[in-house]
């Protein structure tokens, strides 16, 4: 088994008494920022004027211009959108990378795929909570942490390692435990993930088995509950105790569905599927596409997301929810983008 590094075995030296300037004030970078401010690290958040920069100043974080949060923090962590990291980059932390800083990501996208190529004379590596920054806020809050990967891509200063592990500790990741990769790796893995099974493959296939209910006459609120609501629930005992627990909470009847009625929707066909999805993101075709997408003002991006608000499961979705409070509650620690 691989090694996982956990609290009691990093020591946090190496990162305290560095200033952090956290670049981007959204889901990870919020996360990130309050995180380490209250695990006694010293940041400084860099972001554009607007909703983020106000946020952060009403969380009571010292917030100023990417420029100046760059140039006065020994380690720059970027969390901006992939897809506008290399022009901010460029433009207003290249100038302040000076020998010896170092230079973080929460994903490798960017250096993998050749985007932004940083000096050699600074550390650079990431730091990847493996969840949504609001859930790694959330878990930290309540003692808990999402787990975690580290990768070197250079170690200038011999520093690095201890830097990534100080840095995801602070975080609350080595709570879960930190894995190390490769920039490779960990950008590969991570967009096969989330396209082929987390926000793509599974809302697939929530919508088709709506639509299938839906169509064939059954009312949509019985819909949403049966695929939608249901497979949170279903998912948080695999997340707690894998496979076997939720085989044990579910009927026999359900159990069945696993070993039978499963097989029959992900057919082999649909692992071919994913082997060409995971083709193209190792070969850079996926990412080709998705950084044109963005150079031309994103038409498909901006039509599937009006699409995909307007389907027919997020209508009723939205109407049973404003129906319960407790999922309201939970709502409120998440700020809809
Ligand atoms: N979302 C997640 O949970 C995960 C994300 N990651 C990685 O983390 C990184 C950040 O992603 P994510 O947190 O989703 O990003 P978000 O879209 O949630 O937040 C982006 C932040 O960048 C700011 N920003 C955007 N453009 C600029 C600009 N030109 N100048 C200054 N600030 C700007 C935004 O401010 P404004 O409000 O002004 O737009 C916002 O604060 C990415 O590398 C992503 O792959 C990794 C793991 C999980
Ligand atoms: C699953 C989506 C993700 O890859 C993540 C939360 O890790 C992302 O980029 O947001």
């Amino acid at each position: 088994m691989a090694k996982m590094y956990y609290e009691n075995e990093i020591n946090e030296a190496a990162l305290k008494g560095k200033k952090i300037a956290i670049i981007g004030y959204g889901s990870q970078g919020h996360a990130h920022a309050l995180n380490l401010k209250e695990s006694g690290f010293d940041v400084v958040v860099g972001v554009r004027p607007g909703k983020s920069f106000d946020q952060a100043k009403e969380d009571g974080v010292d917030v100023k211009t990417v420029a100046e949060a760059a140039a006065e923090a020994d380690v720059i962590q970027i969390l901006l959108p992939d897809e506008r990291q290399k022009a901010v980059y460029e433009a207003e932390i290249a100038p302040h990378l000076t020998t010896g800083k170092a230079l973080m990501f929460a994903h490798g996208f960017n250096i993998h795929f050749g985007q932004i190529v940083p000096p050699a004379d600074v550390d650079v590596f990431l730091v990847a909570p493996k969840g949504p920054g609001h859930l790694v806020r959330r878990q930290f809050q309540e003692g808990a942490g999402v787990p975690g990967l580290f990768a070197i891509h250079q170690d200038a200063t011999g520093q690095a390692r201890d830097l990534a592990l100080a840095y995801g500790k602070g975080i609350g990741s080595a709570r879960g435990g930190l894995l190390e990769t490769t920039f490779a790796e960990e950008t590969v893995t991570d967009l096969f993930g989330e396209q082929a099974v987390l926000c793509g493959g599974a809302t697939a296939l929530v919508k088709a088995g709506f639509e299938t209910l839906v169509e064939a006459g059954y009312q949509p609120e019985l819909a949403y509950f049966e695929t939608l609501h249901e497979l949170k629930l279903i998912v948080d005992l695999m997340f707690e105790g894998g496979m076997e627990t939720m085989r044990y909470s579910v009927s026999d009847t359900a159990e069945w569905g696993d070993y039978v009625t499963g097989p029959r929707i992900v057919t082999p066909e649909v692992k071919e599927n994913m082997k060409a999805v995971l083709k193209d993101i190792q070969d850079g075709t996926f990412a080709k596409d998705w950084i044109k997408e963005n150079e031309t003002g994103r038409p498909r991006y901006t039509q599937y997301k009006e699409e995909g608000a307007n389907h027919q499961i997020e209508e009723v979705g939205r109407k049973l929810r404003a129906m319960m409070p407790f999922i309201q509650e939970g709502k409120k620690k998440v700020v809809i983008k």
